[in-house]
């Protein structure tokens, strides 16, 4: 059996660490994701999801306990150790997609492949084109990014997190801003790649409606886990 694509074990998270104002937001957190499941995070404002999910994506470091990646233990690796790993092992889908808006749906996909130079200039445009295609909007590869609807925004947001394909995908609230019928296509759109390519999942949402069709629900309450 593979390792689990994640696995944290008793972190915890406490911000202003040694100042008066210490506060400790994540409380001996245990999750296990395995791959190819699509997991859904729940719980009210200001319970620790974001926090939870920056340290899931290596973005910020647990105060204590452990988190490995694939079986492998992250607190012993340096930054730029950490750097490659979350950007060959982790693709990000936000809230706000973050497109370049002046740049084409095409050149938005291109820009993580270019960033990390492994893959060959030529692959990358074709590369690019097919994640658009995989996302249904290879009629769209050359409109610009700023000429698109939301829902159309935020697809070519996940084609771009498909890019260095990713074992894991972290979605904060990747529909929040949608209508509901572009928020319900974009989820399929999340669960067909899953399906498709066993890309795990894990989807903060608020929408229930959306976290009852993922695999799993666990819900952060005060920084810690409930399933
Ligand atoms: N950099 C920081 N410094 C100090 N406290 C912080 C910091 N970031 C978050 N917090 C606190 O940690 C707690 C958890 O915040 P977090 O953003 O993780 O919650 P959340 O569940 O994602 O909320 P929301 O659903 O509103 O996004 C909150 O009390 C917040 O004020």
């Amino acid at each position: 059996m593979a390792d689990a694509i994640l696995k944290l074990e008793r972190v915890c998270k406490a911000y202003n660490v040694g100042l008066p104002t210490e506060t400790e937001v994540l409380h001996d957190v245990d999750l296990e994701l395995d791959h190819g499941e699509f997991l859904a995070l729940i719980g009210p404002s200001g319970s620790g999801k974001s926090t939870l999910l920056n340290i899931v994506g290596l973005l910020d470091r647990p105060t204590s306990g452990r988190l490995s990646i694939k079986g492998h233990d992250t607190a012993s690796l340096g930054d730029a150790e950490i750097t490659r790993l979350r950007g060959h092992t982790i693709g990000f889908v936000f809230q706000y997609h973050l497109l370049i808006s002046a740049f084409t749906a095409r050149e938005n996909v291109m820009m993580p492949m270019l960033v990390d130079r492994g893959f060959a200039s030529a692959e990358i445009e074709a590369r690019a084109d097919r994640l658009l295609a995989q996302v249904g909007l290879e009629k769209f590869a050359g409109n610009l990014a700023n000429n698109m609807s939301g829902g159309q925004q935020q697809r070519v947001a996940v084609a771009r997190a498909l890019a260095m394909g990713p074992d894991l995908v972290l979605a904060d609230e990747p529909t929040g801003n949608l209508d509901t019928r572009s928020a319900d296509a974009v989820f399929e759109l999340m669960r067909q790649v899953n399906r498709d390519s066993g890309t795990s999942f894990l989807l903060v949402t608020h929408n229930m409606d959306l976290a009852q069709r993922c695999d799993r629900i666990i819900e952060v309450i005060d920084g810690r886990i409930r399933a």
